[in-house]
């Protein structure tokens, strides 16, 4: 028996897993905040000034309680005892003066907060996207579609929402705790220390709070992202959910999924519902307190009744942003959990990497040779074992075989969509790994069965793989595989778009274009995966005509499911279990009594 190989781990293995171990709760934190610091680097000094507002409007606010002691025990006193407005007036002013000061300060400090978020924002999003297009196939492979449109959309929103308003406001109440705190040492120490009593509960119904919290904003994102993924595939495969009559069950995974979701909202609001009245409970105990051992003082003769105010104001100010952080924890939570998997996604790096030293090839023959290539799908089993193969450029390959014998993936590792795990794949002789992915991609085009079209006119899809191309160059490539005339027929002609009412193409006019497209990108090796679905026989003559116009000249490997496809290439490769079985002339192998014979008699038949 041969033992199982380790699982491969990449930055985004672990991200649906909502209870991490705690070096890896620790190695993802660090990465988000490396991410986070790499994020605002760029915005040093806006970040400066929005520290120095901060800290001006924050100095505002505790000079209000510091001066209203000060109104109480000097300023009236003076008026009352001798008759002195003065020291009244200016403490009256010097308040207005601080609150002024402070609002304008709040007011400046949230503009700017807000242009630093949305300056970050704007990088993060154009980051995400250009590492999607960045990363190879292999990663599209099995990081759905639907995973990457939840990290571009739901986790987005999640950091758009902590940085839009709640951090400016956690920042804020952060500086405000540690300046009252500050104040009250200074005002009265002993009163300093009733707060400093009650800080040590508040400190432990937090530290709980968050714990429990990490894990049940985890569960939130992680069931948030679900929901999103079976929506995006329910979507996306709605044909086949209508013909297969799906409907009821997606609906019904669906539910519980959301139900799920549901589920873990209640959670963190559950736990919200408790830390917020706990908080609020240390709080109102702590004014109490020092009340009562203020008002025993004052009785006593240790303390002034002005400072027992601005003591009693300060303890009330320390708790108010205690929960204003707690409930902006939610958001803090949320966007935390957000750019733990945004930034996971950021780290993962490209399977297939670019050459350091590219070897140039600007205008390819198209020699194809794979030497000794084997290849499993990441740690998978192994899918081609040993193909040894020569393919002479101009040659017309037509590649058969029973389903999962390894067609596409030889025609992936030809277009390099894959690397070979072992062995090389030569164009030109050149390994393709020393091939600039530029230069690589000009030479081979794949054209895929789906034959993709994008939003925009017929025009742009065409020039796809040459955006500059001129409208002569883009009607000749229409014209040499036929596509011209029902292009022609289409209510705006070249400018009709795809996605409008009458723009929408058939199956085969659909792989026309695809044709055109290639034709007009003009590769020196084009790999084709030939449609499965049958067409009718007219259009299949179309198709079949605009193909080899589309292959003269050039090396070409089809993986092909027609008959007449077959019998214009120059050789057959047939495939069985990641092993090239039978190769030949289709006219040798028809002739002879393998596995392509026994096929093309079958094929035979079901055409009469
Ligand atoms: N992305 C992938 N990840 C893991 N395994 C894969 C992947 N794609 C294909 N395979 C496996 O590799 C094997 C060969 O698949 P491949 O798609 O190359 O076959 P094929 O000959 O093109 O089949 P078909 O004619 O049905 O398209 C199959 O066993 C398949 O399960």
């Amino acid at each position: 028996m041969t033992a199982t190989p380790p699982r491969r781990v990449t930055a985004t293995t672990n991200e649906d897993d909502f209870n991490l171990g705690r070096d890896e709760s620790r190695a993802v934190r660090r990465r988000s905040l490396r991410l986070l610091g790499n994020l605002l680097a760029p915005h040093k000094k806006p970040l400066l000034v929005a520290v120095l507002l901060v800290v001006t409007s924050t100095v505002g606010q505790v000079a209000g309680p510091a001066l209203v002691a000060v109104t109480i025990d000097q300023a009236i006193p003076a008026l009352l005892d001798r008759g002195d407005a003065g020291p009244l007036a200016t403490f009256g002013a010097l308040y207005i003066v601080a609150a002024v000061a402070g609002g304008l300060a709040a007011g400046a400090y949230i503009r700017q907060a807000a242009r630093i978020a949305q300056g970050v924002m704007l990088d993060l999003r154009r980051r995400v996207f250009r590492q999607t297009q960045r990363l190879s196939l292999e990663f599209h492979e099995t990081y759905t579609s639907g995973r990457v449109i939840s990290r571009q959309t739901s986790d987005m929103e999640a950091l758009r929402e902590l940085l839009d308003g709640g951090l400016t406001g956690v920042v804020s109440s952060m500086f405000l705790m540690v300046f009252v705190a500050g104040s009250l040492v200074i005002l009265d120490w002993r009163s300093a220390l009733v707060l400093a009593a009650a800080f040590v509960p508040a400190l432990i119904l937090t530290r709980w709070f968050q714990k429990r919290s990490q894990v049940f904003y985890r569960e939130q994102r992680t069931a948030s992202a679900r929901l999103i993924v079976k929506f995006v595939e329910t979507m996306t495969g709605m044909r086949a959910v209508q013909a297969f009559r799906r409907e009821s069950t997606t609906e019904r995974d669906f539910g519980a999924l959301s139900d799920a979701y549901r589920e873990a909202n209640l959670k963190t609001f559950g736990l919200n519902g408790r830390y917020q009245p706990g908080l609020l409970l240390i709080g109102n105990v702590t004014v109490t307190a020092a009340l009562a051992i203020g008002a025993w003082r004052v009785l006593e003769g240790g303390m002034e009744v002005g400072v027992l105010a601005a003591a009693l104001l300060y303890i009330k100010r320390f708790f108010m942003p205690i929960q204003q952080i707690g409930m902006f924890y939610n958001a803090f939570q949320s966007a935390a959990a957000a750019l733990e998997k945004v930034s996971g996604l950021l780290a993962e790096e490209p399977t297939v990497v670019e050459p350091q030293r590219p070897e140039a090839l600007p205008h390819a023959r198209g020699d194809l040779r794979l030497d000794h290539v084997r290849f499993a799908y990441g740690d998978g089993p192994v899918v081609l074992p040993d193909l040894d193969l020569h393919i002479p450029a101009g040659q017309t390959i037509a590649l058969v075989g029973t389903t999962g014998a390894g067609k596409s993936t030889l025609a992936k590792l030809v277009t390099r969509f894959y690397d070979a795990s072992e062995g090389r794949v030569l164009l030109d002789g050149i390994d393709i790994r020393d091939i600039s992915t530029q230069d690589l991609r000009r030479a081979v085009v794949m054209v895929t069965q789906e034959a993709y079209l994008f939003s925009g006119s017929v025009r742009e899809n065409i020039a796809l793989g040459r955006p500059d191309a001129s409208q002569e160059d883009i009607e000749a490539a229409a014209r040499a595989v036929g596509a011209h005339e029902f292009i022609m027929r289409m209510p705006d002609g070249y400018d009709t778009d795809v996605n409008k009412r009458g723009g929408r193409v058939s199956a085969g006019q659909r792989q026309l274009l695809s044709f055109a497209r290639a034709f007009l990108a003009d590769p020196a090796v084009l790999v084709l995966d030939e449609a499965t679905s049958s067409l009718d026989i007219p259009g299949e003559r179309l198709v079949q005509h605009g193909l080899q116009t589309l292959l003269a000249d050039r090396t070409a490997i089809i993986i092909a499911h027609r008959l007449s496809t077959v019998a214009i290439a120059d050789r057959v490769l047939v495939m069985a279990h990641g092993r090239v079985v039978e190769d030949g002339s289709p006219d040798e192998l028809i002739a002879g009594d393998g596995r392509f014979a026994a096929l093309h008699a079958a094929w035979q038949d079901s055409l009469v």
